[in-house]
């Protein structure tokens, strides 16, 4: 497949209320979209990376710098390109794992419409909805949250995730246990706010009968990952550890985990995130898909991938609504805490126009 040229477009959604998590507060998602343009489709891949680089070492600046100077660049000089060939020619570049998701991303939503395939279908997909739970940003106040589980209770999600940090751990999810009793699926998520010190405080998690713990301590420290697991009842998930499918049988290996949360954006694109559940599936281990606050273009191609048989726990795959008043896309809604992935060739969606128009600060085309 020939590319034409590769557009590059930063988007400012301004997002329903604040959403606070150990790294921070979030107003808006500043969304870095990659467009790949041939003569018979366009394909869209979205970056994942925020302004800051406080979730992970990259950050939207930083990655259009890579993919501006490096990775494109190496994509476009051959001349034709697919996207199983994308990875290879970039490889020389050392990480930058969430821009190089995007522009491999775009090729393959570009080559799959231009071949009429869906993703879901291209991946593996085995189901035509998946389960979706909801993650709730840390709030002032226990009653505040008390009111937000409610609401996304109410609008059927079935699986709830609290943001948890060092001081807003134990009294918020003892509060939600005891509020919503003992069916709701309930788990939380620290990114990577303790260390070891804080073992013996993090198996005071136990009596709630979490789901899992995602990700307490530093996306580096393996080993104190095994250390919880081998003192609390409660399952261990990595989230941020989890770059590739090689870190992935390293994890596994020494035991820092039980669950998996693929985040195809982190990991370097849909191609290594299915390596990754692979991997994953014959370990006997669980996987579910993260969220990054996508726009709709992401967030269909999420859905496809959380259509692959081992995704058997409810992902952050939530209705655009519960972050964006107004989406790049049509909105995606779930029904009963499930959502329908997409049918239609590629991740199945178009940006409308308009929207796209208006909540675009920024745009530049690369080409060769
Ligand atoms: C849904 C969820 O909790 N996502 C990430 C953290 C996260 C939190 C806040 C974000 C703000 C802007 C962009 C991405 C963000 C990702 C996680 O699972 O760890
Ligand atoms: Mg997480």
């Amino acid at each position: 497949m020939k590319i034409t040229g590769i557009e590059l477009r930063l988007v400012d959604l301004p997002l329903v209320t604040p959403f606070q998590t150990s790294f921070g507060v979030e107003l808006s998602r500043h969304a870095l979209l990659v467009r790949a343009a041939t003569d018979d489709a366009e394909g869209w891949g979205e970056c994942v990376a925020i302004d800051d680089p406080v979730y992970s070492s990259e950050y939207a600046g930083g990655a259009i710098d890579v993919l501006k100077r490096f990775l494109i660049p190496a994509v476009l000089a051959p001349g034709r390109v697919t996207a199983a060939g994308v990875a290879p020619l970039v490889d020389k570049f050392k990480g930058h794992r969430m821009a190089k998701a995007a522009l491999e991303t775009a090729v393959l939503d570009a080559e799959l419409r231009i071949a009429g395939l869906p993703l879901s279908g291209y991946l593996g997909g085995v189901r035509p909805a998946v389960p979706v739970g909801v993650s709730v940003g840390i709030t002032d106040t226990i009653e505040k949250l008390l009111d937000n589980v409610q609401g996304y209770l109410d609008e059927g999600y079935g699986r709830i995730k609290l943001k948890i940090q060092p001081g807003w751990d134990l009294e918020p999810t003892r509060a939600v246990r005891e509020h919503f009793g003992d069916d709701l699926m309930l788990q939380v998520d620290a990114n990577t706010a303790y260390g070891p010190a804080d073992l013996p405080h993090l198996v005071k998690l136990d009596p709630f009968d979490l789901l899992l713990i995602e990700q307490p301590f530093d996306e580096e420290d393996l080993r104190t990952h095994t250390r919880l697991r081998e003192m609390s009842t409660t399952p261990v998930c990595l989230d941020e550890s989890i770059l590739s499918a090689r870190s992935t049988v390293d994890a596994l290996a020494i035991g820092a985990c039980d669950i998996v949360n693929i985040k195809p954006g982190r990991v370097g694109g849909f191609l290594e995130a299915r390596r990754i559940h692979d991997v994953c599936v014959a370990h006997g281990v669980p996987v579910w898909c993260g969220g990054m606050l996508e726009t709709g273009l992401g967030r269909a191609a999420n859905l496809a991938l959380a259509a692959l048989p081992g995704f058997t726990l409810p992902g952050d795959i939530s209705s655009s609504a519960r972050y964006f008043d107004r989406d790049l896309t049509e909105p995606f809604v779930a029904e009963g805490g499930m959502m329908a992935v997409p049918t239609g060739p590629g991740i199945g969606i178009d940006p409308d126009p308009q929207a796209l128009s208006e909540l675009t600060t920024w745009s530049e085309w690369v080409t060769a």
